[in-house]
């Protein structure tokens, strides 16, 4: 969500994820935390695709939403993510999740499994970027223009080497934006994110870059933000065991907000009217109304 006040100034307010996690976000877990929590959009437990166009039911299993027009009975939509290494199979089943109604196609350059690996899934395209550029530009040529089309990613596979080089295959690709979970393979899950090293990403790139990994706590988004220069943010397991976290994130933007326009008044009589308009904003309000105080 952003706003703009004057014309040299403008206020982002955060977008929220919620991460693909397969096994865990499914649509029952996606229903209850969409409810619970304020996310902008969450996306399906990646679809593996290999030789063929998966029939309906395949996608109505992964993603019952659809029948809800693309979003969860809270009303957050949900994005259909694909796996796998077939250009032309990759973009004739995202041209049929399309058709049933997917707000947006996702592509998954970051899944660690051996067996995925093996079949040439996942983060192992990592090590050839060319590839990487070819399935998502094969996707976003393939899928009507209006529906965007975003990929996720990991630093690289084994190593760091070609973190740039598929940034920029999946922007040059025509992606929408690029999720990168701020770690390698090799790194797995174990702590810390190298959320650092997401912003040479950022820099580069023109397309939004949203944050991923071990972000648990507001004090965690905040420093991810810090670290990172990335605004948004995509949270799996964090959401899960706090199924609030989103909320806390967000009063806790409200309250830096505050804090600034209190500091921009000083100098703007108009920065008051930036704070009404902040708070006219429907989600906003919701946010804030939702709240528990103890929290901030
Ligand atoms: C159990 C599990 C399943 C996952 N499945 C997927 C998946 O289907 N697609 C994907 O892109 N990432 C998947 N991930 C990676 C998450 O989306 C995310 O990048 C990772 O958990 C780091 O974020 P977090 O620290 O906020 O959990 C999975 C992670 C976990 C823990």
């Amino acid at each position: 969500m952003r706003i703009t006040l004057f014309s040299s100034h403008q206020v982002t307010i955060v977008k929220l994820i919620l991460a693909p996690m397969e096994g865990l976000t499914d649509p029952i877990m996606r229903d209850v935390l969409t409810h619970v929590g304020s996310f902008d959009w969450c996306v399906t437990e990646f679809i593996r695709v290999t030789d063929s166009v998966l029939p309906d039911h395949v996608y109505h299993s992964y993603c019952p939403e659809l029948n809800n027009q693309g979003k969860t009975a809270a009303g957050t939509p949900v994005h259909v993510q694909f796996l796998g290494n077939n250009p032309e199979m990759l973009a004739a089943n995202a041209v049929r999740a399309a058709e049933l109604g997917a707000p947006a196609i996702d592509m998954n350059f970051g899944c660690p499994a051996k067996t995925v690996n093996r079949h040439r899934g996942g983060s192992v395209l990592l090590d050839e970027p060319e590839v990487v550029h070819e399935l998502v530009k094969a996707v976003r040529d393939a899928v009507p223009k209006h529906i965007p089309v975003s990929a996720k990613m990991r630093l690289g596979y084994m190593d760091r080497n070609f973190t740039l080089e598929n940034a920029h295959a999946i922007e040059d690709a025509g992606a929408a934006w690029v999720t990168v979970h701020a770690r390698t393979k090799a790194d797995g899950y174990t702590p810390p994110a190298f959320w650092d090293q997401l912003q040479p990403i950022r820099e580069a790139l023109k397309i939004n870059v949203i944050a991923n990994g071990e972000i648990w706590t507001n004090a965690d988004a905040k420093q991810c933000q810090l670290e990172s220069g990335c605004q948004d943010l995509m949270i799996g397991r964090g959401a899960v065991t706090t199924p609030d976290l989103t909320q806390c994130i967000q009063l806790n933007m409200v309250g830096r907000y505050k804090q600034w326009i209190g500091m921009m008044s000083k100098h703007y009589p108009e920065a008051k009217a930036l704070w009404d308009e902040i708070k006219r904003l429907k989600k906003i309000d919701e946010v804030l109304e939702k709240l528990n105080p103890a929290h901030f």
